[in-house]
């Protein structure tokens, strides 16, 4: 008996678990290839016209792979010591914010050990975009000196020094990790033509050189000189420096161009603050869009026949009045040897050198 129900349960298991397990294999087979992630979407011709197509039609930028430089990646090292900061104490005979609230660096409203252990661990690549063009390749020892001294200390850096005269770029002794470039440009017969070609050289050679070895980008006036700290605070998406001359001064008396043919118009009634534009940084890549607007309005008024009152300052103000800066650095960043220092300045980081503008320009002017 047992052995009969046995060869029938034989039989019987031998016609019909083939058959089951073949429908077992068809149905998860049906479930699973429809949870599959590598099934391709195209054939693959079809896949490479795809990527070609894109390829052609999104500009493709040099990013850098670990963009870690950027603002906002506030990390420090364990064990760093400071001082508690206060949340009572601080100035109060200035403003250290903007009314969109970002910070309005003064002295005594940052501390130095903190700013440089958050920024060293990011370790970025900064240039510094200087013109030296006719005679004031004169300025260039003194600048890149001082430079050494106080700007950025211990960070990469390197000038980028656009000459007329490549024999008269000095030997500068620098730190580990800070270097000199020079780039050949044209000589000019009129000063405001070196101080606006500043921004069509600087676009061009962002474009072709700079985008690969910078991160943050600061262009600078050359006829100055360090003498304290210039470091980390400076640093953010895109930094102003009020402009020492009027940064008490009511928004209708800034001097902005007042005259509507002009790309550069602010109208009155607008205006946040007047900033220099003898130092200004940022991000490369905000730096860059920030540059050619200021060579591209320029052209723009020069084919309407006019020059904006402060020529690239004049643009560099209508962009920042409605692109906000999100760092505003107080006059302590370009005072002036020609003006004695008040009391809201405590430390003057870089003064701009007197000089007999009627010898150093080519056209003369003041
Ligand atoms: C403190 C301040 O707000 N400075 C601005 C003011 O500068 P300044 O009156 O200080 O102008 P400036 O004579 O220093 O010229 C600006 C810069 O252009 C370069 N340069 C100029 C002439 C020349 O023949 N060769 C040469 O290399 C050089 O780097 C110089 O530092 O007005 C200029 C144009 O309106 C710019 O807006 C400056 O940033
Ligand atoms: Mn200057």
């Amino acid at each position: 008996m047992l052995r009969n129900i046995s060869r029938g349960h034989i039989l019987i298991l031998a016609v019909f678990l083939p058959v089951f397990l073949g429908l077992v294999y068809i149905y998860y087979k049906n479930t699973f290839s429809s949870f599959t992630f590598c099934e391709p979407c195209y054939n693959d011709n079809k896949l490479e016209e795809d990527v070609k197509e894109l390829v052609e039609k999104v500009e493709v930028k040099q990013c850098p792979d670990n963009a870690s430089w950027k603002t906002g990646d506030f990390t420090i090292q364990p064990g760093v010591t400071y001082a508690q900061p206060s949340t009572q104490l601080g100035r109060t005979d200035v403003n250290s914010v903007t009314n969109w609230n970002v910070p309005l660096v003064w002295e005594g409203t940052f501390d130095p050990v903190v700013i440089d252990a958050i920024y060293k661990k990011m370790d970025p690549r900064i240039a510094v975009v200087v013109f030296a063009v006719g005679k004031y390749t004169r300025f260039l020892k003194g600048f890149i000196e001082s430079g050494e001294k106080h700007f950025l200390v211990d960070f990469k850096v390197t000038y980028y020094i656009f000459t007329d005269n490549k024999k008269d770029v000095p030997e500068v002794a620098r730190g580990k990790g800070r270097n000199i470039s020079v780039i050949q440009v044209p000589s000019a017969s009129r000063w405001q033509d070196v101080v606006l070609g500043r921004m069509k050289w600087a676009t061009i050679t962002i474009d072709k050189q700079i985008r690969n070895e910078a991160d943050y980008l600061f262009m600078m006036d050359i006829d100055s000189v360090f003498h304290n700290r210039f470091g980390a605070e400076s640093l953010s998406r895109l930094t102003a420096v009020l402009h020492r001359g009027y940064y008490k001064t009511k928004r209708n008396d800034f001097p902005y161009e007042r005259r509507s043919n002009s790309k550069a118009y602010i109208p009155p009634g607008e205006g946040d603050y007047y900033y220099t534009a003898a130092v200004w940084g940022g991000y490369l890549e905000d730096m860059y869009q920030l540059v050619k607007y200021c060579y591209t309005m320029s052209q723009e008024d020069a084919k309407n026949n006019i020059e904006a009152v402060w020529q690239e300052e004049s643009h560099l103000n209508k962009y920042l009045l409605y692109n906000k800066p999100t760092k505003v650095l107080s006059p302590e960043y370009l005072w002036s040897d020609y003006d004695s220092v008040p009391g809201d300045i405590k430390v003057v980081r870089i003064s701009q050198l007197i000089k007999n503008y009627a010898e150093v320009r080519p056209n003369g002017g003041n």
